[in-house]
């Protein structure tokens, strides 16, 4: 490699290996395929217009006699930031908008129902600073700030659900909140749910700026599926999965920002593998590009001072119940992900797996209440294992 970011999985995929050896390796990485959605409309345009990897691919899920298919359009956005992080806070957040806006355009002339930009996605994912200003002032309103008014208007003009991850200034408090917006296809804010479980890893310093979220898992009914969000690190939660699932979520979107060197080989596993554990659709979401920022930081964890987060690997993908996933986007450019569905497939495969029957949530409640008292005795059986080696001076 020439030191280039390498554009994806699959174009590496694609370059080593031929037809049936490829078609093998995808259907043994990725399971029974995804077909490609045929769109009516010049989609290799709007690619070449807007400078963005866009694939849409679509699944069926099995006819049955009873109910109709449910067949669903959702969207995913991944980014890099527009303008410098040394520009000015509504020069960068409006040539964001601008930016999403027009993918979000192309996503209603793709017949997307539901689409969910990144985590933060209107600002730099500058919480690595650990500076408050000018960063905090990114902080808006999640009900009426300047994002949700603009939002509004295209959810009402495209007839589409908005997942709207953003940095979010409490309208009481004045607290700040890692927030995901819910607007439905009828410009209405359907409601907002917080970041559950906030990183200490790494450069990601969030805590500096905000505290793990007071919303619970609410799952969002709208007219095209039950909906849930699960922000980036809390991907690493399978309890947090668990608990969308619980609360009858059918497609949970999961608004990420992170960086190759740490998290890249756990991206494909996490939210496929909610997928397969809760028998629902996962959409997983990340940034693409680098960010730079103006002064010097460090966090802690060895590596010199640095202005730069590292490389955001964008790869944004979806997964159905059945743990069969879509291929990623590009690691490298701005991308549109469409993926047509069948929320029946939900039920079908919970029928299938019997997760939910078989899951024991009463024995596993009673031992996490054990388990999380502070005089809590590890159930061990065994010798303990010496760990302490003679020392000899020598
Ligand atoms: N934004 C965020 O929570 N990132 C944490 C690092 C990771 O989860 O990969």
């Amino acid at each position: 490699m020439s030191g280039k970011e390498s554009e994806s999985l699959e174009s590496l995929l694609e370059r080593g290996l031929q037809d049936l050896e490829l078609d093998e390796a995808k259907r043994i990485i990725y399971g029974r395929s995804w077909t490609k959605i045929k769109h009516s409309c010049d989609v290799d345009k709007i690619a070449a217009d807007l400078s963005i990897d866009v694939q849409g691919y679509t699944v069926g899920a099995r006819i049955e006699q009873t109910r109709s298919p449910r067949i669903v359009r959702i969207g995913a956005i991944q980014n890099a930031i527009v303008r410098k992080t040394t520009d000015g806070v509504d020069d960068q957040r409006n040539a964001l908008h601008d930016r999403v806006g027009k993918i979000i355009k192309a996503a209603a002339d793709l017949g997307v129902n539901v689409i969910c930009m990144q985590e933060a996605w209107t600002m730099p994912f500058a919480f690595c600073t650990r500076e408050k200003l000018p960063w905090t002032e990114f902080a808006e309103s999640a009900e009426n700030g300047p994002t949700t008014r603009f939002l509004q208007k295209l959810a009402l003009k495209h007839n589409m659900v908005i997942v709207s991850p953003i940095l979010e200034r409490d309208d009481v408090t004045g607290t700040i909140w890692n927030t995901a917006v819910i607007i439905d296809n009828h410009g209405a804010v359907l409601g907002k749910h917080r970041k559950n479980h906030i990183p200490r890893v790494g450069d990601f310093n969030e805590s500096t700026y905000y505290y793990e979220g007071n919303t619970g898992h609410p799952v969002f009914q709208t007219e095209f599926g039950r909906i849930a969000v699960n922000i980036c690190y809390g991907r690493h939660h399978p309890l947090n999965w668990l608990m969308f699932g619980l609360n009858g979520a059918e497609i949970v979107f999961n608004p990420s920002a992170t960086v190759s060197g740490l998290s890249e080989h756990l991206w494909g596993v996490e939210a496929r593998n909610a997928a397969i554990a809760n028998h629902y659709f996962t959409c997983a979401i990340n940034r693409v590009g680098a960010e730079s920022f103006p002064n010097e930081f460090t966090s802690g964890d060895g590596k010199p001072a640095h202005k730069d987060f590292g490389w955001f690997y964008g790869s944004s993908y979806v997964t159905a119940p059945d743990g069969c996933r879509t291929p990623g986007l590009s690691r490298v450019k701005d991308g549109l992900l469409v993926a047509e569905l069948d929320l029946n497939m939900c039920q079908q495969v919970q029928d299938t797996w019997g997760f939910k029957m078989t899951q024991r949530l009463p024995l596993y409640a009673n031992k996490l209440k054990e388990a999380s008292q502070l005089n809590y005795k590890p159930q061990r059986i065994g010798r303990n294992q010496t760990n302490d080696r003679e020392t000899t001076d020598e």
